[in-house]
This record gives C-alpha cells, structure tokens and sequence, in this order.
C-alpha cells in the first residue's frame, strides 16, 4: 500500500462501516473486527487497542484487541507506571504521539512480535489516545518494523483513531442504556467487559470461558446458593468474587471462608461466633462469618473439607438464615448468600459418608462447574502474558516472552495444577533464566526448561505429559541449599496433589502431615494464596 492510498483510508468503505455499526452491542466481536479493517488499510506489522481499567487502583491498560503480536498479549495488563511510552500516549495533548525512530523509551512491545527475533531498535511507533465523553477511555497503538513507515499515514491513522472513539462511545453509551434498563431507570456507567472479567481480574476468551462467564452472570442477580466446582487451581475464588461483584449485593460485605486451614476446635466459633466466657480463651462476645457477611456473600471454599460436627449446624444457616453463637442460645437472623467451591466430588463424599446428604443438597441448588485449563485452548497463552508481565514488572525486565517452543508445550500439557500451576511454572521459570543467562538488551525468553516442561527441539512434537513435572533441583545447580529444599518441597506436594486429585487433605495424609500446617507450608511456598 502506497501513500496515496491517504484519501481512501480516512474514509472507511460503507460494506465495512456498516459490519461495525452491526457489531456495537457484542464488542467481543467488534474491536478484533476493527483492528482487521485498520491492518488492511494502513501499513501497520502490528497494532493494538488498549481500554483503560477504571476500577483498578494502579493505573492499568487492558488489550481489548490486537493483531500482529504474540497471543500472550492479550492477556497482559499494562501498567502506566511501568510503561513510559504508553504513559506518554495517554497524555498526548494534541491526538497522536509519533515517536522518533531511536526513542530511548521502551516498547511495551518489545519481543512481542513474533518470529521478530531483533528487538525494536529502530521502527516507527504511533499511539493516538482514545477519549469517551470528555474523559480517557484508551488508546490505539500501531507499531511498523521499518523507519519512516508512517511518513505520511499521520492524517489516515487520525480517522482511525476518531472511528475508534465513536465506536467506543457508542458502546459505552449502549451498556450504560442497558444496564438503566436493567436497574429499573437508575442510571449506572457500567462498561462492556466482554470476555475480560475486569473486576476480578479474570482472563479468558476461549468457548468454555465465555460459556461459564456467561452462566456466572446469569446466576449472580438471583440469590441462589451456587456451588463451584471444579479440579485444583482453576479460579474457583476468582468465580466467586465475580459472583458477588456481579450481584446486587455487590456492596456488601464479601466473607471468605477457608474451611480446610479452620482448626477443627475453632470451627463452629468461627464460623458462628461465641459469646464471652463460651470456652477457655473467649475473653468477649464475637461474631462469627455468617454474622459478618450480613447483607453481602458468604464465600465458603474448600467445604468439602468442613467437619460432619459443623455440617449439622451450618444446615439451619442455609435453610432459614439463622445462626446461633456457641455459647448462646439465642437465634440470630442474617441476610446471606451463601457460594461454596470444591474439588472434591461431593456426591462420593456423601455416599461415602463424610458429608452430610442435607448439606449437600442445600448447597447444590446451583452447580456451577470451572472448566480445567488444558480445555481452554489458546486463553493458556493469553493467562500466560498475565503472568509474564507481572513477573516482567517485578523483575524490572524491559520484556519477558515465550519462545515459539514454549508456547507449543504449554498447549499441549495437561496442567493437572491448572492456572496456579501455570502461574508458578512462570514465576519460578522466570527466575530461574534470569539466573541463568543475561536478557538479551533487556529482553528474556523463556524455554521449556526454564519452565520445566521437557525439551524439545524447535519444530519436534511438543511432549504428551501425562503426570506433573518431575524435575527436582539438580545437585550440580547452583542453588543455595534453602531455595533447593523449598522447590523440592514444592514438586513433592504438587506431586501428592496430582496422585490425590487435588484434594488437599489426602495429600497432607500421605505426606505425614496435618492439613491445616500443610496449608500454612504450601502458603509459604507460594503453592497457595
Ligand atoms: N481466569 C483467570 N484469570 C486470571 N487469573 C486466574 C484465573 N483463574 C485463576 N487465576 C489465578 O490462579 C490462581 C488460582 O486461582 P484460585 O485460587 O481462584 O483457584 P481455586 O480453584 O480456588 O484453587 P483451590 O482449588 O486450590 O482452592 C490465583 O492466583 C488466581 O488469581
């Protein structure tokens, strides 16, 4: 495409406007479409459209769209702070911000391009910041390989960007029409989040994400007790905290409760309370979870952990709101809804006896099922970029990648410790190459090893794992003997967990352990939140 082209492209074809116009209502569709229309018209390698993530305290911009970077990206969140040129971007007074070929300020895309083993050293770079109704919204950026690429495209990429603010514009005002509707005429500014889940944090796109992010919003307005499901690792809390974020109860108070870390003398105090003088060390009246969540969600994970004892008393909490402290004999009333998440198959635990039928059926009234990483396809990258930009962050990296090895690896394991295990698998690869080997001019890609998936070489079939990895510190590592023990540490509970199916408490049997110091360990070693 050459520079006359500039008079066609400030004016979008009317086939093209109109397939837009069509997509306002689902924006899932819409910005991956307009990103599409725009690479055809203009002479961008790669471009993205970034939203500004108004409830985040730090200031964080979110992919909403981008071609021609590596699939990671998308699930990266870009904070101001961390990145000059996007920060530069969002200040632009005057539209666009082209950036001088040699600018000393790095690209946040640095090493995102894939197949583009060079860094960005000399390319040509434009953000055009993006504003909805007088306010920040978020920005459009375009990055070329070539200096000088967009001599000349400044006026095109100008409409560009203004088509994108009219599109987000009319977005917004389209969600904010129907979330009045919806509330019964009170006006309310909620924005689209299509896919992202923005309030907490939850990354996935993929059909088995979109259905289940579909199903959590559907349930989140009654105030049915919703059970979740689903193998270790998998973002049960994160569902849960989207269930009361998404519920009219979103004000109120959000109580979680890990049954398996409460010490079984302690149970019933904490989840009921107790009244002064209850029990040796009850020094004053105290209220328990249910008491503490009144108004808002009680979120109980790990139930199927919960001792038969405080089974029985948590069945009048469900069935009619009223809890009774120990100690006390007086009935209180609390306004509750109640979300519990298992690993467990609660229907053997019942058959089996170590959980109560009655529980089990208060509870199940609506099974809401996570589905494992490995069935999520391509989000495991887009997670993946979550992880590799905090860990980049942290390590104060100019960029942390995959190489194209480690991306056909980490799609075809079978991440039996699902999203927390990939979220270490990053952290501690991370930290392992940065050890290792210099970043090369700031930039450090990750291999399979450094992530403790097997080798391969580039262009073999990527491994089928069928158990966790087993690597141990080898012995000829320089590794001081603490971080040695602690990984070993590490691979031997995650090892109990895959061999138990995730359940917690038989890992800490075959590990000679007490689950709730099982717990406090995995905690320590950043196995668990
Ligand atoms: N879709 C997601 N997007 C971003 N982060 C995620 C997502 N799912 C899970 N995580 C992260 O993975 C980790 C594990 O998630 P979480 O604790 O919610 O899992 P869980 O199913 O409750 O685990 P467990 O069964 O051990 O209680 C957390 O750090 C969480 O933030």
């Amino acid at each position: 495409m050459d520079n006359t082209a500039v008079t066609m492209t400030t004016t979008l074809p009317l086939d093209e406007t109109g397939a837009l116009l069509r997509l306002l209502d689902d924006p899932a569709r819409l910005w991956p479409r307009l990103l599409d229309s725009m690479t055809r018209h203009l002479p961008c390698d790669a471009c993205a459209l970034l939203r500004h993530d108004g409830r985040s305290s730090d200031a964080l911009l979110v992919p909403l769209a981008t071609r021609g970077l590596s699939p990671d990206t998308l699930g990266r969140r870009f904070a101001l702070n961390d990145h000059p040129r996007l920060r530069a971007i969002a200040g632009a007074e005057g539209g666009l911000l082209r950036f001088p070929p040699k600018c000393e300020l790095p690209d946040p895309y640095d090493g995102l391009i894939p197949d583009l083993n060079q860094r960005l050293h000399v390319h040509d770079c434009i953000g055009a910041p993006l504003n909805v109704d007088g306010r920040p919204w978020g920005m459009l950026t375009l990055d070329a390989l070539n200096e000088g690429r967009f001599d000349g495209w400044e006026e095109a990429i100008a409409a560009w960007a203004r088509l994108t603010a009219d599109l987000a514009t009319a977005v917004e005002r389209r969600a904010a029409l129907a979330a009045d509707v919806e509330r019964g005429g009170r006006v309310v500014r909620e924005l689209d989040e299509t896919t992202t889940g923005r309030e907490t944090g939850m990354v996935g796109s993929s059909p088995a994400m979109a259905a289940m992010l579909t199903e959590i919003d559907t349930v989140a307005a009654s105030d049915l007790v919703v059970l979740v499901l689903g193998e270790t690792g998998v973002g049960k809390e994160l569902v849960a905290r989207r269930l009361h974020a998404r519920s009219s109860r979103a004000a109120g108070p959000l109580v979680h409760v890990n049954c398996a870390a409460l010490p079984d003398a302690l149970v019933e105090s904490e989840l009921f309370g107790h009244v002064r003088g209850a029990f040796s060390g009850a020094v004053s009246d105290r209220r328990g979870k249910f008491e503490l969540a009144d108004g808002g969600t009680l979120f109980l994970d790990e139930v199927g952990e919960l001792p038969l004892a405080a089974q029985a008393k948590m069945l009048r909490a469900l069935q009619n709101g009223e809890v009774q402290r120990v100690g006390s004999d007086r009935h209180i009333t609390v306004d509750v809804r109640v979300v519990a998440a298992t690993n467990r198959d609660l229907a053997t635990e019942v058959r089996e006896g170590r959980f109560r039928a009655d529980v089990y059926h208060r509870l199940s009234v609506y099974p809401l099922r996570v589905p494992p990483l490995r069935d999520r396809g391509t989000d495991i990258l887009r997670l993946a970029g979550l992880f590799l930009e905090r860990n980049r962050a942290r390590l104060g990296l100019r960029n942390l990648r995959l190489s194209s090895s480690s991306e056909r690896h980490m799609l075809s394991y079978p991440w039996p410790g699902n999203v927390r295990e990939l979220e270490h698998a990053i952290g501690r690869g991370a930290i392992r190459a940065r050890v290792a080997r210099p970043p090369d001019g700031g930039v450090l890609t990750l291999t399979p090893i450094d992530l403790g998936l097997e080798e391969a070489g580039e262009g073999s079939p990527a491994p089928v794992i069928d158990a966790l990895p087993t690597r141990l510190p080898n012995p000829s590592e320089d590794l001081p003997l603490r971080d040695a023990v602690e990984e070993l540490q590490r691979r031997l509970i995650q090892d109990r967990l895959g061999r138990h199916g995730g359940n917690w408490a038989k890992a800490a049997r075959s590990l000679g352990l007490d689950r709730s110091n099982l717990f406090r360990l995995a905690k320590r070693l950043g196995l668990r939140e």
